[in-house]
């Protein structure tokens, strides 16, 4: 599914109705309709429905006629000079005004209307939004924030569509109903709290008109990213499905590398080899038994790699990653570049393999393979030198440009993952904050690099595993709540993986 920002939806309507010759009021018109048939599903008769003086209103002002004339008993507001009403919602709002419909402009009315009302219609700021939200409409938000059940038109009011902040104060909506494509505001960071359900409605844009606008960032919908899961053939055997090395681990953090041996084995790779100091060989082989070893000397707390035992490894290996739990040591900047000059297969590189990488990042520049790096935000900041607040409301642009600058994909992980080749951009939005617990970092590191050794292209490795490891996450969540703990995504991270995968069925 595509997701857009404010700039190229206003791109879409124009093109529309100038190019394509559909009348802006036909387009409002069909909105009204679209979100007409989700207030029919809510079986509410009271509606209080508080407009603006942009298009935003001008749905409202069209949604409230369609339900009057249905006999719902709706109320009006509008908190703006009437008069800045102009085109498409001056003509809705002068319907209104001509049916003898009285717009109210009373704050202490609207509280009123909104206590004996069954649903609220936010269709206050849309994508028009600009700045933070104006003094006297603070208010009428948090009037509006007290209704029952809160539907937003579009876009929750206060809600900033490219960057999902909020802009001073939001509408938190219990539904909302937007047009034609998801914006980026109702995926990323409070944004996408603040939509609550969010319904895409058509309303009359042809396919066309969109696709014209080359759209370059996409999140997953029913269909995909299921739709890129290999099925398996029958008469096949575990050479067929990988053979990956995972290097990592420590004395002080064996857990790490176990979650990642457990968590490639359950995404299906063929033979999963661990590669850990001797010291913690007891810890991994009794917890993973399923794996194969290749334990190496331990030299001042940290694993001891010379160049000869990753040749050795490099010959085993159709995948490789690097970095769970192997501690954040200068001495393992070497072993890193060699495997960056020299390993052609696909690399997977996480969690302290990035805090080494940040001493000297330029190594990337010389990877022989395509590397996916999965950093968190603190990970961000150490790989870019940007502060975390600045990556965190600027995901998209920092994750793209270090991806094109280093000629690798990056996966900036978070409540709204962003997986990134430098120019095409997926959003991920499946997992919950019960994955924000020690250690689901390590289980992910496991389902990329099972992926990549059993063939999928790393992007594709990339958009897939993020996408698994959160259903893992809210299947973990359906039984542990937010305790769920890392190794309870392991255990859920086979559901996708089925004979008869055209029969998952997803919410
Ligand atoms: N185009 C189409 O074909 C279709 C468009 N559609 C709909 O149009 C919506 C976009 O409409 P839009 O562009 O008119 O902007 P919109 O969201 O109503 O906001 C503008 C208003 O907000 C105000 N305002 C701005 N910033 C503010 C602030 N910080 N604090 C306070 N006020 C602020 C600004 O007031 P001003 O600053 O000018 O005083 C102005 O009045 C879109 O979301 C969708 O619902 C659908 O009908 C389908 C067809
Ligand atoms: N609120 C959330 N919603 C969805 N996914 C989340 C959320 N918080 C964390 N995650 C996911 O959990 C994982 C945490 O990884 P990481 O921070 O590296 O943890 P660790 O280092 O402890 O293993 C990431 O894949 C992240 O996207
Ligand atoms: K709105």
């Amino acid at each position: 599914m595509k997701v857009v920002n404010a700039n190229e939806m206003r791109e879409i309507d124009k093109r529309a109705i100038e190019k394509y010759k559909i009348p802006g009021i036909i387009l409002m018109e069909n909105a009204a309709y679209a979100l007409l048939e989700e207030i029919e599903r809510l079986n509410g008769k009271r509606i209080t429905i508080v407009c603006g003086t942009g298009n935003n209103g001008g749905d409202g002002f069209a949604l409230a006629r369609l339900l009057l004339i249905r006999g719902y008993d709706v109320e009006v507001f509008c908190f703006s000079d009437p008069e800045k009403v102009k085109g498409d919602a001056r003509i809705n709002l002068d319907i209104l005004l001509n049916m003898g419909i009285k717009v109210y402009n009373d704050l202490n009315k609207l509280e009123n209307s909104i206590r004996y009302s069954d649903v609220v219609v936010d269709a206050l700021l849309g994508t028009g939004l600009s700045g933070e939200v104006k003094e006297e409409l603070k208010n009428v938000i948090d009037a509006i924030n007290k209704g029952r059940l809160k539907l937003s038109v579009d876009i929750p009011s206060g809600i900033n569509s490219d960057t999902g902040s909020i802009m001073g104060t939001c509408v938190f909506a219990d539904i909302t109903v937007t047009f034609e494509c998801l914006k980026l505001g109702h995926i990323l960071s409070e944004g996408k709290e603040a939509s609550g359900k969010v319904i895409v409605k058509k309303i009359g844009i042809p396919v066309s008109c969109i696709e014209e606008q080359s759209v370059k960032i996409f999140t997953s919908d029913k269909e995909y990213p299921i739709s890129l899961i290999k099925k398996r053939r029958l008469d096949t055997n575990k050479g067929d499905y990988g053979k990956v090395a995972i290097i990592g681990g420590n004395y002080k953090m064996s857990g790490a590398i176990i979650l990642a041996l457990k968590s490639a084995l359950r995404s299906g790779a063929g033979l999963v080899c661990g590669v850990f100091p001797k010291t913690i060989l007891d810890r991994v082989g009794a917890l993973v038994p399923e794996a194969v070893y290749f334990p190496c000397e331990e030299k001042h707390e940290h694993i001891f790699l010379d160049d000869y035992c990753l040749n050795i490894l490099f010959q085993k290996s159709n995948a490789i990653a690097f970095g769970v739990g192997i501690g954040n040591f200068d001495e393992l900047l070497h072993p890193l570049q060699y495997i960056l000059e020299h390993y052609e297969g696909p690399l997977v590189i996480d969690a302290d393999g990035l805090n080494v990488l940040s001493r000297n990042k330029t190594i990337l520049k010389s990877a022989k393979s395509k590397v996916i790096l999965t950093p968190h935000p603190g990970e961000m900041s150490r790989l870019t030198g940007y502060d975390i607040d600045y990556i965190n409301k600027n995901r998209i642009n920092v994750a793209k440009s270090f991806a094109k600058e280093y000629n690798s994909i990056v996966l900036l992980k978070g409540s709204s993952t962003v997986v990134t080749d430098g120019e095409f951009i997926y959003i991920n939005r499946t997992g919950n904050p019960g994955m924000a617990t020690a250690g689901s970092g390590d289980v992910l590191t496991g389902v990329l690099v099972s992926l990549l050794g059993q063939g999928y292209s790393p992007f594709e490795a990339a958009i897939l595993g993020s996408f698994i490891h959160g259903i893992s996450g809210d299947r973990a969540y359906q039984k542990h709540g937010y305790g769920l703990t890392a190794m309870d995504l392991v255990d859920n991270l086979g559901f996708l993986f089925k004979k008869d995968i055209g029969s998952i069925k997803l919410e």
